[in-house]
């Protein structure tokens, strides 16, 4: 494989025309999903595979037809995956933090380096249960049901948003918060540093760092960048990220967002997304979010005092008005249809956005202010609560004409 680094990667808005997207259909991971474990996984029921699936290429195809290339990041990993080097790093981390004891330990070390890419993959994607190997005379196995994880699968890969953020030209591989989505930056990770497309990309922050999730940060403008601070990203989550933007020269303007620490708001992404360079569509039950403006003087960050997150987006935007898209919905319908991801739309270009179906209200509304809403079924896919922009990773967006 040679180094062929497209010298265009990145992105610098929510809204600038999508060009290429990283996502993650849904396969055999989905399938360790039980009523038992669906919790710790953080999936709020047990999806139909295939209809997920299905759900997914539709999603897969609208993108395509806007004219993104849509890489899947199974077939990246498995790419990354020919190359020795990767393959030995895959394994490395994967059977470092298992707790199963050096026998067991060492026998999935050797039986991993005799699989194929393809087959390295499924055990890194979908993980592995104990039935699924042959190891005779072990404690651990002969212990264990015949159902335990001796690795855990990774059902959240589906949700690409979270593992990695471009921002400009450089990847942020983030730190997620919960155990049961830890691994999946070893895979963003590996892709990233190993696989051809993208040698070179510089890149920040890191797995082992503060937790800062994809879905809470937001790039509002070029250089104007959200970061919501709840269940998943902490404040010294925050801290950390913004001082490596400001570093790195990738933001004037950082804008701490407190939300909810709740599941329902378990980012910022599913409160507010934009849905055009100067509007958002916003759950309406929060009328009440504040952004603290952070910025940097070149040794220390300076923090500003509370204000309405409307109004200090758009002073660090340089606009007249932030505008929120009045969705009007009554409290209750609000709150239906945030839970099911009406508010987590992704916008492909300026004023045209994916969002999910089933939220008619909210899409109706939408609509009637001019945003063009692909509607996409996510009956299945929202089973673990993350809509269209949770779904998908950014990797290049053509940078607006009235970009500064
Ligand atoms: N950006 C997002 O809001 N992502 C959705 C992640 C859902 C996933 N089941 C989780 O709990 O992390």
């Amino acid at each position: 494989m040679t180094a062929t680094r497209e010298p265009s990667l990145g992105a610098d808005t929510e809204v600038g025309s999508l060009e290429v997207v990283m996502l993650h259909r849904p396969g055999p991971e989905l399938k360790r999903l039980t009523p038992r474990n669906n919790d710790s996984l953080l999936f709020d029921g047990i999806p139909w595979v295939d209809r997920a699936q299905d759900e997914h290429d539709v999603f897969a195809d609208a993108l395509r037809r806007r004219g993104a290339e849509v890489l899947y990041l199974t077939d990246l990993l498995v790419e990354t995956l020919r190359d020795p080097e990767a393959r030995q790093i895959a394994i490395e981390q994967l059977t470092a933090s298992l707790r199963l004891g050096e026998t067991l330990r060492a026998y999935l070390v050797e039986a991993l380096h005799d699989r194929s890419p393809d087959d390295l993959a499924a055990v890194m994607t979908a993980g592995l249960r104990n039935d699924e190997v042959r190891l005779e005379h072990s404690i651990v196995t002969g212990l264990l049901a015949p159902e335990d994880f001796l690795i855990d699968p990774l059902p959240n890969l589906l949700f690409t948003r979270d593992s990695s953020v471009w921002l400009r030209d450089r990847v942020a591989i983030t730190s997620l918060a919960m155990p049961a989505r830890w691994r999946e930056t070893q895979l963003t990770g590996l892709i990233y540093d190993k696989h051809p497309r993208f040698t070179g990309t510089p890149r920040i922050h890191g797995g082992s760092l503060e937790h800062v999730e994809g879905g809470d940060v937001l790039q509002l403008a070029p250089g104007v960048i959200a970061i919501g601070v709840g269940e998943r990203t902490t404040p010294a989550g925050v801290e950390r990220f913004a001082r490596q933007l400001f570093e790195h020269g990738l933001a004037e303007t950082v804008l701490a967002v407190p939300i909810m620490q709740e599941r329902a708001t378990m980012h910022l992404d599913t409160v507010v997304t934009m849905v055009d360079v100067d509007k958002v569509v916003m759950y309406p039950n929060i009328d009440n979010l504040v952004a603290y403006a952070i910025t940097s003087d070149g040794d220390e960050l300076n923090v500003g005092q509370a204000k309405p997150f409307l109004d200090a987006a758009a002073v660090a935007m340089r606009i007249d008005r932030f505008e929120r898209i009045d969705t009007g919905l009554d409290p209750v319908t609000a709150e239906r249809e945030q839970w099911d991801d009406g508010n987590n739309t992704l916008a492909i270009a300026p004023r045209v956005a994916v969002a999910y179906e089933r939220n008619t209200e909210t899409n109706a509304r939408l609509e009637a202010a001019g945003i063009e809403v692909i509607a996409i079924s996510g009956s299945e896919l929202g089973s673990g609560r993350g809509g269209p922009r949770c779904m998908s990773c950014p990797i290049v967006r053509r940078p607006l004409p009235q970009a500064r």
